[in-house]
């Protein structure tokens, strides 16, 4: 299973291809839309989320809502674009366009975004071109393609949940969610402004972002992603490629602004004793092999383990700041300092949204390269059966 994406940040639409998704799975926009709307939000988000409101149209490879083994196009309008036909000079509404607008160049960098690398890449002096694309406006489709992945992965008996763990250095108490149900997490962390367990921690982190914001500054933090119900043996040891944990951490470090990736325990186990790290094995007639403790997140020698896989990434603050930072202009090459109109003085919260959509996405998908099947009743059925060997392994 693979997908691609297109679009950019004020072009008319956001489009992603999903290709290889089973047959007859349930797929519906209400289930998609929800997630649209919890990436929207999360305390801290800038002034654009209150000029879209995100919405899926299928436009392939759905009917009825059910899948029908072809390709599925998931198309998101952008509200914005409206207000930037002539800027990006694709004009599918057939108005004139403004010739100040072609002349509105971009020639300022942003240290941190993808302005001047990017540029320097593909050859435009207007770089514009580069952030239309490098903006984390591409993970709203990502999220709807995650929900189509969550959705399967539901029906499979796995369910995947995400939540903040720490915004501007403020640490929510790890040990909440190693005691309630993926469900369970769910509810609480949407009931929250910045998507966390800790009420506590929650309350300080809102004060955190609106200090920063208030400082023309933006501030970074950690998610976590806590997947449940997952069988054994998915991934492989056998080549580097096939590896779950690797495929987890690229999927991570792929979202915007991510630059760091923990399994389990993750960095902490350099501090601790190979007795302190690794998870004891025990067997009983109602689960199977389990382990007596989880500090390796669901992972062994790139597989899952049947327990539930905890992954964790560090998303950096938001390079476009209000506090000017000096660059230089490419067309002058004098030093300047910014003044930023509009931006994201933190997005950790919506961050951990997208979190959860791409590992659903990479967990769905070796699950389907473990277990592959045209239909979703072939696939239940293999995978109720492989449940059933591993447990009398
Ligand atoms: C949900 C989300 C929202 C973001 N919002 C902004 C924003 O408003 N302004 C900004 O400069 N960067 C924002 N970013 C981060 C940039 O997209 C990112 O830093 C940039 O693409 C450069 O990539 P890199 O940081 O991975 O090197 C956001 C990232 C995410 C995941
Ligand atoms: C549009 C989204 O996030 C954008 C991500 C982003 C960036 O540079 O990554 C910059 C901002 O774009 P704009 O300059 O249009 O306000 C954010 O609003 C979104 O998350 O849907």
């Amino acid at each position: 299973m693979r997908y691609l994406t297109a679009g950019e940040s004020h072009g008319p639409q956001l489009t992603a291809i999903i290709e290889g998704l089973p047959a007859q799975l349930e797929v519906t926009s209400e289930q998609i839309n929800k997630e649209l709307k919890r990436r929207q939000g999360g305390h801290g988000r800038g002034r654009r989320m209150q000029i879209e409101k995100d919405t899926v149209a299928i436009t392939a490879g759905v009917r009825h809502g059910k899948s029908l083994g072809s390709p599925v196009c998931l198309v998101v309008n952008n509200d914005d674009w409206k207000h930037w036909t002539g800027i990006m000079g694709i004009d599918p509404l057939g108005e004139d366009i403004d010739p100040e607008d072609i002349k509105r160049q971009i020639t300022r960098p942003r240290p941190g975004h993808a302005d001047l690398v990017g540029g320097m890449k593909y050859g435009h002096r207007d770089l514009r071109n580069v952030l239309e694309r490098s903006s984390a406006r591409e993970t709203t489709v990502r999220v709807a393609v995650g929900a189509v992945a969550k959705q399967l992965l539901s029906e499979l008996g796995i369910s995947i949940v995400a939540h903040v763990t720490k915004i501007g250095g403020i640490e929510a108490d790890l040990s909440l969610a190693t005691t309630k149900t993926v469900e369970e997490i769910r509810e609480i962390v949407e009931a929250d402004p910045v998507y966390c367990l800790d009420s506590e921690a929650s309350a300080k982190m809102v004060e955190a972002i609106d200090q920063a914001k208030k400082a023309g500054d933006t501030i970074g933090g950690v998610v976590e992603v806590i997947v449940e119900g997952m069988p054994a043996g998915v991934g492989s040891y056998v080549h580097y490629d096939r590896k779950l944990d690797a495929k987890l951490a690229m999927a991570m470090m792929s979202i915007n602004a991510f630059k760091g990736v923990e399994v389990g325990i993750g960095f902490e186990m350099a501090n601790l004793f190979g007795s302190q790290v690794h998870d004891q094995i025990s067997w009983n007639e109602e689960e199977g092999y389990t382990r007596d403790t989880n500090r390796l997140g669901g992972l062994e020698g790139g597989m899952s383990t049947g327990m539930p896989i905890v992954v964790r990434g560090v998303m950096k603050p938001i390079p476009t700041l209000y506090k000017p930072l000096q660059s230089v202009d490419i067309e002058t090459k004098e030093p300047f300092k910014a003044s930023i109109e509009r931006s994201d003085s933190c997005a950790v919260p919506a961050a951990s949204v997208v979190a959860e959509a791409v590992i659903a996405w990479e967990v769905a998908a070796a699950v389907l390269e473990t277990f592959n099947a045209d239909k979703m009743d072939t696939l239940k059925a293999e995978i109720e059966r492989h449940r059933a060997y591993t447990k009398g392994f």
